[in-house]
């Protein structure tokens, strides 16, 4: 058996931007459609191998959480195809949680739709609650949960349930330090039992600490993928630059990255910038 366990094919994500509600109609009536297109990636392909640990980086709007919608399946490609070889999960703030519910309620509703019967969800429900750490508000409606609350409970689900496939979105950015730190050991454990896991993360440290490989997106493609060591030095290189570009500069960039993700301009094309070597 082959030990790839994502497979990105020419993956096109397009969608389509309206100035007011009335053109997304016009968009459904019209031959034609209306709009404007807007790719948010853009005929990206990558392979992910079992043991694998990927930090997506790239700045903001580059496709990150996009991406890791794709691959868990959130939300389905415009073209292009995504293998999976294994069960997937995504933790990420704001998904997967129903408001209206309890926490408890919510542990029962995502396990059971990943298919474990009524007893298995007894045997895992304890431990999920103990790794959430959110004490009596487990019983509480998730509206009433602060944004770390969710982060937990969601990370809690995810690797109790015990993936194949883990992306992970943001989803430490909110919590405290020492449920941070616990989350990477149940990470590191992940790791070591040869699971494959995408880390998004605006902390450059985190992601040095803990990834192998690097998936630097630029504006909806690939910008660069391989050993950490050799690309996270130049993504940081490319920050420092970014962030010194004069205004001017700064603006030249932006419009032809509006070209490119407007599909005016060629996937590929590079971009006119003094740090887009
Ligand atoms: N539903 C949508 N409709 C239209 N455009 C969208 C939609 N979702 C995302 N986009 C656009 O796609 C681009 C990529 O967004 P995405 O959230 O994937 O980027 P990101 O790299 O995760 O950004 P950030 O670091 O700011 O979270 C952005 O320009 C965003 O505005």
């Amino acid at each position: 058996m082959s030990n790839k366990t994502v497979i990105v094919r020419d993956v096109t994500k397009k969608y389509k931007m309206y100035k007011k509600p009335a053109e997304k109609l016009l968009d459904i009536i019209l031959p034609n459609g209306y709009g404007e297109d807007f790719y948010a990636i853009q005929n990206l392909s990558f392979e992910a191998n079992q043991g694998d640990v990927i930090g997506i980086v790239g700045v903001n709007g580059s496709g990150k959480s996009t991406l890791s919608n794709l691959i868990s399946g959130i939300i389905p490609p415009t073209s292009g195809t995504i293998e999976l070889n294994g069960e997937v999960s995504l933790i990420a703030i704001a998904s997967g949680l129903n408001n209206e519910l309890t926490g408890r309620e919510n542990i029962e509703l995502k396990c059971l739709m990943l298919g474990f019967s009524k007893q298995e969800i007894k045997r895992l429900e304890p431990e999920i609650i103990e790794f959430a750490e959110i004490g009596k508000f487990i019983d509480q409606p998730v509206k009433k949960y602060s944004s770390g609350m969710k982060s937990r409970l969601g990370f809690a689900i995810s690797v109790t349930v015990d993936p194949d496939i883990l992306v992970i979105d943001e989803a430490l950015s909110v919590g405290d330090q020492t449920f941070a730190d616990k989350c990477l050991d149940k990470m590191n454990e992940f790791k070591e039992r040869g699971k494959t896991i995408f880390f998004i993360s605006h902390s450059m440290g985190q992601v040095k600490r803990f990834c192998e490989k690097i998936l630097w997106l630029e504006y909806g493609e690939v910008r660069a993928y391989g050993p950490m060591k050799e690309i996270l030095p130049k993504y940081q290189e490319f920050l420092k630059e970014y962030k010194a570009m004069s205004k001017e500069e700064k603006k030249r960039f932006k419009q032809q990255v509006q070209l490119k993700q407007s599909g005016q301009k060629k996937p590929g094309d590079k971009l006119q910038a003094s740090s887009a070597k």
